[in-house]
């Protein structure tokens, strides 16, 4: 089971690195560890098990999060449109994006991250993204709202970035460009 002393924290340089894609079929290891991604989240969300095992509540988990450089991402969370979203991707890519940006108007956190960064974080307000599922499914899904921030902060650990190198240092609440609040 994966707990919070599993959880890489920002200083450490995996967060900072490109990950890996994932050779498909994926094997049984990856396939559990993916697998251990997505149950930490519906843990993160458990009030009962959180509290137990003191877990941050998370909407989503990149792998470099548990100190793996590989592109695997789950996510779990229910979108303001009442869609629900639980999925363990394998080498999720955005292939289009709207060129409107959005933003959370409550700013980003992140379990890697153990302190408040204040700030707006732009990002595409709509996504598509390609991914092969927990089941060697090739899926493809388009993103919008919630989903899509959520979406591009676990995709943004794969490539070494994190949310708040998209705060705008000298005015963190600017709003940015042509951006609309998410919530
Ligand atoms: O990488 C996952 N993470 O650190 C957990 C929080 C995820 C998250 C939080 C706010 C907006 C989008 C995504
Ligand atoms: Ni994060």
């Amino acid at each position: 089971m994966i707990t919070m002393d599993d959880i890489v924290r920002e200083e450490n340089p995996i967060l900072y690195q490109v990950a890996k894609e994932v050779t498909l079929p994926a094997s049984q290891e990856d396939i559990d560890t993916l697998q251990d991604m997505l149950m930490y989240l519906k843990n993160s969300q458990d009030e009962e098990i959180a509290t137990k095992y003191g877990l941050r509540p998370g909407v989503g988990l990149a792998a470099p999060q548990i100190g793996l450089s590989k592109r695997m991402i789950a996510v779990h969370f229910d979108d303001f449109d009442e869609k629900s979203y639980s999925y363990g991707l394998f080498n999720p890519k955005i292939i289009s994006h709207s060129v409107e940006k959005a933003y959370l108007s409550t700013g980003e956190g992140c379990l890697s991250v153990d302190r408040e960064v204040p700030g707006y974080v732009p990002r595409y307000a709509r996504i598509t993204v390609k991914a092969t599922d927990i089941d060697e499914n090739e899926i493809k899904l388009r993103l919008r709202g919630f989903a899509a921030i959520v979406f591009q902060h676990e995709i943004d650990h794969l490539n070494g970035v994190m949310f708040f190198d998209h705060i705008d240092k000298d005015d963190p609440f600017k709003i940015p460009e042509d951006a609309k609040p998410v919530d």
